[in-house]
């Protein structure tokens, strides 16, 4: 970790250094600027060429175009901090520049800049005194705009540092972390710091586990590794994509400017509620719902409900098909039934298999009988094409005969059939036998037909949805080989489009382009097309607060990532679910084995005394210690506790009011006026009747009501849950007793939350290791 140093040069050299430095940066930014000039100009002329031609020169066109697009949005995100570092290196070598992408002189005669994610670019992360590999110097830039404000040097070999010698400014990582928070993550690259760069640069494969406290940059660091993982394996994920799993749609809001801004687009994010395409969860369970249905043993009732939609009569039925009597017999039926279990197929698609087994024992004795009918022919007659389709005719037109077979082998959605689970007691009861389900728990899972879906629902959908397969199942496995053979046809066709136009250099590759001509029409990215499909199986899969996921829901994400590579983030003391899991290991256990564990150990959020008290509290609370963590500093005055002076509802709302409106008008004295972010965390059912109040409070009420959304007003009232991998500049912690009682893990978030202070406003009594140095307020 980097700290501020002092500096005995004077501040002229500071002065010099960063003139020098300016030089520098205005030639990469010069480099940046030719690029993009150059790519709108093809840009350009590719749009002019018009609508005309051929349809194929038209789909080149679109392709061509959509390309530069992108690549000019890849030059555009770039603008700030595009150089922040830089590298002096023994053996004579220039100094190395680190910044957001590569970039060379035209020609590719020099590198102005290295991609933070090169090889080469590593040094600049992981280079310690004590292994300084070939690095001297280590120097920090910070920028403003395209302007150099500031440097900091770092010495890492204090022999061959006489001949480049070393200045000291604003340090860039305690700049970031005192930066005031705007209610949406930035990207960390300029101060990656060296047990977060293991992780981001950890290999592909396999599953590797992240656990690290509050704020010790788990979110940063799993979105860095993305960027990282898609410029390192570029034609493996590029056409797999990335699945990004995260808690909260709020949270997605927060991140979604970091994964542009490193200039990655190949990423799908998605809650757990949004994970099957076309169903939304809009319903909440209970906790002991949730904790109920996330259950592995969900994954087996799924099964046996989808197998009882597979029945064998209990006796012999008989059919009239025009005005033939044949039966449908028990025997039969159990043989279609084994032969079409055995063609692997999900119940729907071998549903097919099933009823086409039963036609033709049908066929036979209706057959039989016709022909007994014309004057008795031979009994083992076998039938030719043409009998045959007149036959299957008369049987598939007959509605009885569709009856029975369908209630042998009932198509049917996953919606439908757990609908039916959920509101028939007696089907529950049955399917339920022998997995250790109480009356009880049956009894949490009943619901109406018709009431929304929770998102604990999703999983059980999902895992019913694997086994019943589509409706039309054969299709869609027929749609999806057409496709991956227009697919190369396409790569094919592309490969020849560069060839013809000489637009080789590592500008556009075949594949980049194919992508393109395929999705000419509605323009479809990966990332696009992955999203709609609840089949799409991804390159990799990163899941942040992992901490909360139950069986059922590692069970639907493993089955999007067969190849098992995946990066999973979380923090165990931070899981709000009853009963906290004693490792990694016990929550993943359905990953099987190949799991990797890294911890991330230091804080960049929270200050040292908010964080030691919130280890203190959940500690009192007989939790497991949460994972060791230290905070990157201080500050001073950053826990503050205020007592409302009595027990009455009236006095907790005054004492709330006037701490929110001390604490924004603190903010606006420390960070300049409107700057930072507040947020009141409470219980749950205080929130509606304290946001209404604050809203109303004239020292307090633009900041509640401008922006809209929690991220974008100054100040909101959330929950604990609502704030999970969120972070404020204040937190005002409203009787956080309370919430010890539903969940220690929703204390420890809430507590965690704040970059400079948490102000915690009590009537009743103080959770244990809390109760210290409250500042009663008068009622
Ligand atoms: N190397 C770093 N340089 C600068 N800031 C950092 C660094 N690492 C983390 N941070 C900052 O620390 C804060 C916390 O990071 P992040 O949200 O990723 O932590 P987390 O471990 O996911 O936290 P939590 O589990 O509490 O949600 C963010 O503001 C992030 O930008």
């Amino acid at each position: 970790m980097t700290g501020p140093r002092s500096t005995d040069r004077p501040a002229e050299a500071l002065q010099e250094a960063i003139a020098r430095e300016q030089q520098q940066v205005d030639a990469v930014y010069g480099r940046l600027d030719e690029l993009r000039a150059t790519y709108r100009e093809r840009l350009t002329d590719v749009r002019s060429t018009g609508a005309v031609g051929t349809h194929q020169n038209r789909s080149e066109r679109d392709a061509f175009a959509a390309h530069y697009e992108d690549a000019l949005g890849r030059l555009e995100a770039v603008e700030n901090r595009l150089v922040f570092g830089r590298l002096d290196l023994h053996q004579g070598e220039r100094p190395r520049y680190v910044g957001r992408i590569g970039l060379s002189e035209p020609h590719g005669r020099r590198q102005l800049l290295v991609d933070w994610r090169a090889p080469s670019a590593q040094p600049f992360y992981q280079a310690t005194a004590a292994q300084p590999g070939e690095v001297i110097r280590r120097r920090h830039l910070m920028t403003r705009g395209r302007e150099v404000v500031s440097l900091e040097d770092e010495l890492l070999d204090g022999e061959a540092a006489a001949d480049v010698g070393s200045l000291a400014g604003e340090g860039a990582l305690f700049a970031a972390m005192a930066a005031a928070r705007e209610g949406r993550m930035s990207d960390i690259v300029a101060t990656i710091q060296s047990e977060q760069d293991t992780v981001i640069r950890s290999p592909l494969d396999g599953v590797l586990v992240v656990q690290g406290g509050p704020g010790t940059g788990k979110t940063a660091v799993a979105l860095h590794r993305v960027a990282f993982l898609l410029y390192e394996h570029r034609s493996r994920l590029e056409r797999s994509g990335v699945l990004l799993v995260g808690p909260s749609r709020a949270f997605l809001r927060y991140i979604e400017q970091v994964l542009p801004s490193l200039g990655e687009t190949d990423v799908v994010t998605t809650t757990m509620a949004e994970l099957l395409p076309g169903t939304t969860a809009r319903g909440h369970d209970r906790p002991e719902v949730a904790e109920l249905k996330g259950r592995a043993t969900m994954a087996r009732l799924a099964e046996r409900a989808v197998r009882g939609l597979q029945r064998v009569p209990s006796e012999t039925q008989k059919l009239d098909v025009e005005g033939v009597t044949i039966e449908l017999r028990p025997e039969a039926v159990r043989r279609a039934i084994s032969r079409a279990r055995r063609t692997g197929y999900p119940h729907n698609q071998a549903r097919e298999t099933f009823a086409l087994t039963m036609l033709e024992d049908l066929m036979r004795q209706y057959g039989r009988a016709r022909g007994r009918e014309r004057g008795g022919e031979d009994e083992e007659k076998t039938f030719d094409a043409e009998d045959r389709a007149w036959l299957q005719e008369d049987l598939r037109s007959t509605p009885a005969v569709r009856r029975a077979v369908n209630l042998c082998w009932m198509p049917t959605t996953a919606h439908d059939l757990l609908e039916r689970l959920y509101a028939r007691p007696d089907l529950l009861a049955h399917h339920a036998r022998g997995l250790g389900l109480s009356a009880r728990d049956r009894e949490l899972l009943r619901r109406d037909k018709g009431a929304p879906w929770t998102e604990s629902d999703i999983p059980i959908l999902d895992e019913l949805a694997e086994l019943l397969g589509g409706h039309e199942g054969a299709e869609s496995a027929r749609a999806a080989s057409q496709e991956r053979r227009r697919r190369e046809e396409e790569v094919q066709f592309a490969a020849e489009a560069i060839e013809a136009q000489d637009l080789g250099e590592g500008i556009v590759s075949a594949e980049m382009l194919a992508g393109r001509f395929a999705a000419t029409g509605p323009r479809l990215t990966t990332a696009e097309r992955a999203a709609e499909d609840r089949t799409w199986t991804y390159g990799h899969i990163v899941v942040d607060e992992a901490q909360e996921l139950t069986d059922m829901a590692w069970r639907a994400l493993l089955r999007r990532c067969p190849t098992r590579s995946m990066t999973v983030v979380g923090d165990l003391a931070q899981r709000s679910a009853p009963g906290q899991p004693g490792s990694w290991g016990e929550l993943l256990s359905g990953a099987g084995g190949g799991v990797r564990e890294a911890v991330l150990t230091i804080s960049y959020r929270t200050p040292a005394t908010v964080l030691d008290s919130a280890v203190a509290v959940v500690s009192a609370a007989g939790s497991p210690p949460p994972y060791p963590v230290t905070a990157a500093r201080d500050l001073p005055g950053a826990l503050a506790v205020t007592h409302s002076g009595g027990p009455s509802a009236e006095g907790l709302l005054q004492a709330v009011a006037e701490v929110v409106a001390h604490e924004l008008s603190a903010l606006d004295d420390e960070l300049g006026a409107g700057a930072g972010r507040l947020a009141v965390l409470c219980a749950q059912d205080r929130v509606a009747h304290l946001a209404a109040e604050l809203r109303t409070q004239p020292r307090s009420a633009q900041a509640f009501t401008q922006g809209g959304t929690s991220l974008d007003a100054r100040a909101a009232v959330l929950t604990a849950v609502e704030g999970k991998g969120l972070e404020f500049d204040v937190v005002v912690l409203v009787e956080p007793a309370e919430m010890l009682r539903r969940s220690a893990g929703d204390l420890y978030v809430a507590m965690t939350r704040p970059t400079r202070r948490l102000h915690v406003v009590h009537a009743g009594d103080l959770p244990a290791g809390l109760e210290t140095d409250s500042t009663a307020r008068p009622e």
